[in-house]
């Protein structure tokens, strides 16, 4: 038997980091949503007692150090199936981007593995095993809208955004969470954005409120690395986005747009010079 999940690509509305833990993770409160961005997952069950995964991209790992192969070995383990999968990757979401693609990708195998070998594991049974493998991997489970507390792995679901277009620029660098994690002085911060004032906007509907409360404090450490991200940011406020932002610890950085006839113009403009643009919806 065959079974597909779809592995959405998640935003971070907002990212707020509050203190380093002595684990080492930082204590965050995020407000993350899904964006129609998806791998889509092609999974078989094998007699054999082995993980197999394939992807068309060239460009990630095949082997045990796939969040997927990961997710599949995890299960097996922890629920004592002596059954094989064969996991293909259709990549979609850039890698290493801040969009959460291999995360989303655990989580999708987490779902898949537990309908195809009918485990019965509830939902949250599932975010638990997902914190294993990482921090985005509980939201990437559940999906929807949610704050996120704790290291990313504490949800509280809460309504969706107002339904608008979202442009996402990838420039070709690649970004390394844990280090923007560690260059973080969390203690020094000036400026938190507001969760409550972001909730509240999510909760009245109002795009335009929605914009005016976005806020990412590791920007305070990507933007002055890469300058080619501040430029990414400053182009698409230039182009009309409404609202733009760096998604997690980058380098992508996603305009919010409400308008439809704005948004060939930005992604013209962006694609002049940045080989990575991509239009979406909202996930509502
Ligand atoms: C930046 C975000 O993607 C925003 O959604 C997440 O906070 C990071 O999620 P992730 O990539 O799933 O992160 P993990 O794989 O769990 O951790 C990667 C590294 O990031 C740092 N890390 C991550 C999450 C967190 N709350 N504090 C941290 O300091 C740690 O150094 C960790 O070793
Ligand atoms: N299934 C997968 N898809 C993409 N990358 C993967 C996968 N499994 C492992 N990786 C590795 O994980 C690293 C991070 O890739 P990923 O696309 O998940 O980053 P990200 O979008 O920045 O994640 P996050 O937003 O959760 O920090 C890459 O270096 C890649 O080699």
């Amino acid at each position: 038997m065959k079974i597909y999940e779809k592995a959405p690509a998640k935003i971070n509305l907002l990212l707020d980091v509050m203190r380093k833990r002595e684990d080492g993770f930082h204590e965050v409160e995020m407000i993350m949503t899904m964006v129609d961005l998806a791998d889509r997952l092609e999974m078989e069950e094998l007699p054999s007692d082995s993980i197999f995964i394939s992807s068309q991209a060239g460009y990630i790992p095949l082997d045990e150090k796939n969040l997927a192969f990961q997710a599949a070995r995890l299960i097996k383990d922890r629920y004592n199936v002596r059954k094989g999968v064969y996991i293909h990757l259709d990549k979609n979401i850039p890698v290493a981007a801040g969009l959460a693609g291999g995360s989303s990708d655990a989580a999708a195998t987490l779902r898949g593995l537990n309908r195809l070998w009918q485990l019965g594991i509830s939902e949250d049974e599932l975010c638990t095993l997902g914190a294993e493998l990482g921090s985005d991997v509980p939201f990437c489970v559940t999906g929807g809208t949610a704050i996120a507390r704790g290291r990313g792995e504490k949800l509280e679901p809460i309504a969706n955004p107002p339904q608008c277009w979202v442009v996402l620029a990838k420039p070709p660098i690649n970004v390394s969470t844990a280090d923007v994690y560690g260059k973080l002085r969390a203690s020094e911060l000036k400026k938190h954005p507001s969760t409550k004032n972001m909730v509240e906007a999510i909760a009245n509907g109002s795009f335009t409120d929605v914009c005016a409360n976005l806020g990412n404090v590791l920007e305070t450490v990507t933007l002055p690395l890469y300058p080619e991200v501040l430029q990414l940011k400053e182009s698409m406020q230039r182009l009309g986005a409404d609202g733009v932002l760096m998604s997690g610890s980058g380098p992508t950085v996603f305009g919010l747009v409400s308008k439809e006839a704005k948004v060939s113009r930005i992604y013209n403009g962006l694609r002049g010079f940045c080989k990575e643009v991509y239009v979406v919806r909202m996930l509502t």
